[in-house]
């Protein structure tokens, strides 16, 4: 059943229509597959761990939507509430009491959260996080890491992971230099590169954000302190520190990497699993800070759709069974902590020294040696391997980010015979690749 069994003509067929309508065929670039050579295939169902393609083959998932569907695909409280919200027509362009209750949910989830705002997209709460900060603080500038990804934010496409890298396009085309001339850049995990950069911009810098896992070099975790350090250097420096939490929010912790590694930014963007696999993001923090967005205060943001009754819905019977089961939390870690370590244990078998980085149900093989722990040391893995990599592994039916920047999101809906099977195949793919 797993794996192409049959061909992929439909997806071929359908790519080669797009491409005369959509730019590139896709509607998101990662979505292309570029940097791994074939083409992508196009996904017409999903259903727990498992998403299959317009030709009838079956994958095992390990990208959940790049990270929504932590609980599996089509999960059927999530399901009940849409249909159930869908009755009540689809939007209103006015307040609800989903909304209400969405909120008040997330500010008991994420505690650092005081208040927050609904928008569509991780990139809008991302592009809306640093302006507020800029309203607040009245300062121009900000602080980003190198291969951290907030979205396609013009302040956020300077030196960006994610699709931005894979493309080659780091610094993307259309940013004027007036923009590009307020975003500095650090590399990860290099406090002594912050601290230069606030002091050769004394009062200048409005904000630090920063992923505090990376998922957009592949999965990279933060340096023991590293952290800590930024929150301090915001506290000495009146600056508002960041976590861009769209992937690791309700994903490393119900309340995300801040509950996991206790810091307590000023104001948190979230996106992806808040949304149930409908389009949400949302902001919030301080209250100080919060009460500076319109109609309050001074700082426009808006959203014709923003609080969307069925996506609040969507949403809502989410974070509800991830609140109230604690236990799904171990269960990945263990979960994932299985088919890392099956993976090690394959490349002892191999004797090849290749990096895996994991925290919490985040994942990444690097093919490199080098302990990967920024920008510069994931970019010294082998592109052509990981796309060998790739396409044999699609091949025998596990399907995994269509690039080494990305990482792999794991799902509470693998059985430990998928498991097995991604290790299994993991063993498969990699002598091959070596003998
Ligand atoms: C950390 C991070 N921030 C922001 C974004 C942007 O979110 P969206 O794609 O929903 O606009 C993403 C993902 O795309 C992300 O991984
Ligand atoms: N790392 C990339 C994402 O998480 C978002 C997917 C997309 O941009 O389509």
């Amino acid at each position: 059943m797993l794996g192409i069994k049959t061909t992929t003509i439909q997806s071929q067929s359908l790519f080669e229509k797009a491409k005369n309508f959509i730019p590139g065929g896709v509607n998101s670039p990662v979505r292309a597959f570029k940097a791994v050579g074939g083409n992508p295939i196009f996904i017409k169902s999903a259903k727990g761990a498992y998403i299959f393609d317009e030709d009838g083959n079956q994958y095992i998932e390990l990208i959940n939507s790049w990270g929504p569907m932590i609980l599996g695909h089509a999960h059927p409280a999530i399901e009940e509430a849409i249909l159930q919200a869908a009755k009540n027509s689809f939007s209103f362009g006015a307040p609800t009491a989903k909304e209400v209750e969405m909120a008040e949910l997330i500010i008991q989830m994420i505690p650092s959260i005081e208040k927050v705002r609904m928008v569509n997209s991780g990139t809008e709460a991302c592009m809306s996080a640093i302006r507020v900060a800029r309203g607040y603080t009245g300062k121009p500038k900000i602080i980003k890491f190198e291969g951290c990804y907030h979205g396609h934010g013009d302040s956020f496409l300077i030196a960006a992971g994610s699709g931005a890298v894979t493309m080659g396009v780091p610094d993307s085309a259309g940013v004027t230099t007036g923009v590009a001339l307020d975003t500095l850049t650090a590399p990860f995990n290099d406090l002594e590169a912050v601290k230069a950069l606030i002091e050769a911009n004394p009062n200048q810098v409005a904000a630090i954000i920063v992923e505090p896992v990376v998922g957009n070099m592949g999965c990279v975790p933060p340096k023991e302190g590293f952290l800590q350090g930024l929150r301090n250097l915001c506290t000495q420096n009146g600056i508002v520190l960041i976590f861009d939490e769209v992937m690791t929010g309700f994903r490393l912790a119900k309340g995300g990497a801040q509950e996991r590694f206790g810091i307590r930014p000023d104001l948190t963007t979230l996106g992806k699993i808040i949304g149930g696999g409908l389009p949400v993001g949302a902001y919030g923090g301080k209250k100080e800070i919060m009460d500076w967005v319109a109609p309050m205060g001074k700082v426009y943001q808006a959203g014709t759709l923003s609080g969307n009754p069925v996506a609040m819905s969507a949403g809502l019977a989410m974070l509800k069974i991830l609140n109230e089961n604690p236990q799904i939390y171990t269960d990945l870690e263990v979960i994932t902590s299985q088919i890392v370590s099956g993976i090690k244990g394959v490349l002892k078998e191999l004797s090849l020294n290749y990096t895996i980085n994991q925290v919490g149900s985040m994942f990444t093989l690097f093919f490199t040696e080098n302990e990967v722990y920024d920008f510069t040391t994931a970019k010294s893995s082998n592109l052509a391997f990981f796309g060998k990599y790739f396409r044999e592994m699609l091949q025998r039916g596990v399907y995994l980010a269509p690039s080494q920047f990305e990482s792999l999101f794991v799902s509470n809906a693998l059985s430990s015979e998928d498991v097995a099977h991604i290790v299994a195949t993991n063993r498969e793919v990699l002598k091959l690749m070596h003998t």
